[in-house]
């Protein structure tokens, strides 16, 4: 059986299933032992729960590679904890039942090390994960979290939170399915960042089941369960395509010499190292958010200049894009941003909260603005969510009153790309943000897996958004404008976009070499032929369908 879904990142792969456990349920408040239990046996029950979790964690640590090796042995120390274990049995003395025992007693132990703050504050994750582990080991079901599996298996989940992504082992993981989430949700961008073959919004794929075989392919965006010869073929042929990817030099151009440089999205110093080493030609976007999240106060201008200063010298004598904070929406900062508001899309985000918070946006480029001057990047600076040109008019105003000299705006809000020989007379540049730009000239939520097909960059709506963005940028004086936004990574509208005049594609350093090599396959002429095709095209599908049938590359790579 197939199940469709949306392909967000390529590969084809064949492995059995593990399915993500659903979330544990938090024991209802005043749960109570029940009547005739001796408190002395629940409490030796919850050791018994508690020491399996430990031999668990112990055994796998044995098997783990070096970095995940300490992180399990310190977890399962946190389940032998003297502490959590003396708490919650006090608890169950006192009447309390055995599961919202440990839930209680794990809270006042994770609120003692985050005032105790440092490392200890980040061990406080660690008691809640033990916490998770010892209930469902008292409840019998698997335990929270991405499964854990001595054999490389297929993750299929509704959706992932960004923790367990950040806990997704890649050597086991080989490729992720999931029935909810949209080609721009944060699981889709991180399957990409972490080379993951990867379909969201393929509904019914909860129904697999656990350990059968099944081939995922994340170009098509397909799902087979029990796959079969042609599927056997395929997924060996892309096994094979990764070497010749492999030997991609870097240098984003045409088969005619039309150069368009490649560059990559980072979010800190870690990523711009890794986009170095992957070739990226400089940074088209740097997201800042990174130095503010998790956090409810806002950083010093000298915590930010450091942090930025670490991102610039991973390109030096190379173009580095940031830009300010994008917070609100699906980024909400407690101090910045209104968590009640109704339409958080539509809402006080990026840019508009220089509007209700001034100061933070001027604190923020004093600080890019010291990073630069010990730095030998060459640093651009963006604003996210313009809309109006007296906006681009007053960012550039900031800009220059803090020494910074590459002003520019995201092309993110449809009136900018409407009226963008306006608009681009105030700064240097423009980024299209084709991931903000798709949901809002479609009116459709990015975070939603029922509305992927409207959240399609290949909208020829949206495309023509593009080509109006960059006619509107000659006019304003030859303004350079590139693309940040995921559609980018995707090799077949790499060559649309470069077709429709955009001089700089920025994409997750994994997608660089498909990206460049596809790119290489086509003059520049016949790229603005396929360009015209996917504008002028009925559909984003038939668009999409009518470019790939003409980039036998894509094929060749198993793209
Ligand atoms: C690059 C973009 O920004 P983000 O995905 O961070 O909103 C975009 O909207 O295309
Ligand atoms: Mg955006």
């Amino acid at each position: 059986m197939t199940f469709q879904g949306v392909g967000v990142n390529p590969g084809r792969v064949i492995a059995t299933v593990k399915h993500m456990p659903e979330p544990l349920a938090e024991p209802p408040a005043g749960e109570t032992l029940p009547a005739g239990t001796d408190p002395a046996e629940a409490i030796a029950g919850l050791k018994s729960a508690a020491a399996a979790v430990h031999d668990e964690l112990k055994e796998r640590a044995t098997r783990a590679r070096e970095d995940g090796k300490a992180v399990l042995e310190a977890t399962a120390l946190m389940a032998k904890d003297t502490m959590l274990l003396k708490a919650a049995g006090k608890l169950i003395t006192a009447g309390t039942g055995v599961e919202r025992a440990v839930w209680e007693a794990a809270d006042g132990v994770a609120a003692q090390l985050k005032a105790v703050g440092g490392y200890m504050a980040e061990r406080a994750t660690d008691v809640l994960d033990v916490r998770a582990r010892i209930v469902a080991q008292l409840r019998g079901v698997p335990a929270p979290g991405i499964p854990s599996s001595d054999t490389p298996f297929i993750l299929l989940a509704e959706d992932l939170a960004p923790a367990d992504t950040a806990t997704l082992d890649t050597s086991v993981v080989l490729a992720l399915a999931t029935s909810g989430g949209g080609p721009q949700s944060h699981t889709a961008i991180i399957a990409r960042s972490l080379g993951l073959p990867a379909v969201v919004a393929a509904a019914g794929i909860e129904a697999i089941a656990e350990g059968s075989e099944v081939y995922v392919d994340g170009a098509a965006g397909v799902v087979v369960d029990a796959p079969g010869d042609a599927e056997r073929e395929a997924a060996a042929k892309w096994a094979t395509s990764a070497a010749t990817l492999a030997s991609f030099d870097g240098t984003g151009t045409t088969a005619d010499g039309h150069l368009v440089p490649l560059l990559a999205n980072v979010g800190n110093a870690k990523d711009a190292e890794a986009a170095a080493a992957l070739g990226a030609q400089g940074v088209g976007l740097f997201r800042t958010e990174f130095c503010f999240l998790e956090r409810d106060t806002e950083p010093t201008v000298d915590e930010q200049a450091a942090a930025y200063r670490a991102v610039f010298a991973a390109f030096p004598g190379r173009k580095v894009v940031v830009r300010t904070l994008d917070a609100g929406a699906d980024k909400p900062l407690p101090f910045l941003t209104d968590a009640t508001e109704p339409n958080p899309a539509l809402g006080v985000r990026g840019y508009r909260t220089d509007w209700t918070t001034p100061g933070v946006l001027e604190r923020q480029l004093s600080a890019i603005a010291q990073a630069t001057e010990d730095s030998e990047a060459d640093v651009w600076v963006m604003a996210p969510m313009i809309a109006t040109r007296p906006e681009a008019a007053h960012f550039a105003g900031l800009c220059a009153a803090a020494g910074l000299k590459t002003p520019g705006v995201m092309v993110e809000v449809p009136s900018v790309a409407l009226t963008a020989g306006s608009v681009l007379q105030e700064v240097d540049f423009a980024s299209l943000g084709t991931n903000d730009l798709t949901q809002y000239a479609m009116a459709a939520d990015r975070m939603l897996g029922p509305l992927a097909g409207l959240n399609d960059p290949w909208q020829p709506a949206v495309l023509r958004l593009v080509q109006l963005t960059v006619e509107g940028a000659k006019a304003a004086g030859d303004k350079a404008v590139g693309v940040c936004g995921e559609s980018a990574a995707d090799p077949a509208l790499a060559v649309v976009l470069t077709g429709l005049g955009v001089n700089t594609l920025s994409m997750t350093a994994r997608s660089l070499a498909a990206v460049g090599t596809v790119l290489k396959s086509v003059s520049l002429p016949e790229a603005q032929e396929l360009a015209a095709l996917a504008v002028n095209a009925p559909t984003a599908a038939e668009g999409r369908e009518a470019v790939r049938s003409r980039l036998p590359m894509l094929a060749e790579l198993g793209l």
